[in-house]
């Protein structure tokens, strides 16, 4: 089992504190949705366990080791990353760009092994881009280009994957079919993800752990555990939504 570990860490900007002493710990096995309210912090967080941001205070460890002493080459064979709105390249062709997850392991010649190939594949299958593998980037809907960055993630493959917002851009169907792949992907003890959604209901139906942002708290527990404590009973400031603990549902009356 990996574990990914943060200890007495705090994230924010240049004279902006978002969080202080956060601790958590994420195993390889386990489905992970980041929640909270716009603006809360949550893509600074993904952003800054991801090294894309530096941190303010504490320390990150991947199995007990602390980053800050891996290579950049060794950080992205643990852990990929998609974030909202990449800078990418829309010459690029879906194959194209899947491929470069295997970059932390090619050689200097960029030459694929027939491992890497079975790899690309079966994430194009997976998540459900085989038949656009020759198209343009440019030429994509947003949910394709979202699906897409998510396969150049899974080839990476990583023990950990950070994902903002993975669902943003998917109708129902998709958002379904992409987070039971991300419990897929969990549930052979091979990975860890987390990601950052809006789509509670889905979370809290499909994850095993929760972490939540809110009222400057930090919360992580699994999914039951934390509906069993009631932190959702109150989630939104209005009489409006009311938590079906049952139903593990927002009602709007
Ligand atoms: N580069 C930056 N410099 C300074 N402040 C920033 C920067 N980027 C974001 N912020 C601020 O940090 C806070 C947290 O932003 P963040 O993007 O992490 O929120 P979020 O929870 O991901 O929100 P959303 O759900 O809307 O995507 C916000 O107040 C935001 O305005």
């Amino acid at each position: 089992m990996n574990v990914f570990k943060a200890v007495d860490l705090s994230i924010g900007y240049k004279g902006k504190t978002l969080f202080t002493d956060l601790n958590f710990e994420l195993k390889t096995g386990t489905l992970t949705a980041l929640l909270g309210s716009n603006g809360i912090g949550k893509s600074t967080l993904l952003k800054t366990i991801s090294g894309l941001l530096d941190k303010q205070q504490g320390k990150l460890l991947i199995n007990e080791q602390n980053v800050d002493a891996f290579s950049v080459h060794e950080f992205a064979q643990m852990v990929s990353v998609v974030l909202t709105n990449e800078n990418v390249n829309k010459e690029l062709s879906v194959y194209e760009l899947v491929k470069l997850g295997r970059q932390p392991y090619t050689n200097w010649f960029d030459k694929l092994s027939e491992q890497d190939e079975l790899l690309i594949e079966n994430a194009l299958n997976d998540c459900e881009i085989i038949d656009l593998k020759n198209r343009k980037l440019a030429q994509l809907s947003d949910g394709q280009l979202q699906r897409s960055l998510i396969a150049r993630a899974v080839v990476q493959d990583t023990p950990f994957i950070f994902l903002d917002e993975p669902s943003t851009h998917l109708d129902l169907y998709h958002k379904v079919r992409l987070l039971k792949l991300l419990r897929k992907l969990c549930a052979n003890h091979t990975k860890c993800i987390l990601f950052s959604t809006h789509d509670l209901d889905l979370a809290l139906q499909l994850s095993d752990e929760i972490m939540l942002l809110k009222d400057e708290k930090f919360y992580h527990n699994t999914t039951n555990n934390l509906i069993n404590q009631g932190v959702f009973d109150r989630f939104f400031n209005t009489d409006d939504i009311v938590f079906d603990k049952e139903r593990k549902q927002f009602v709007i009356l």
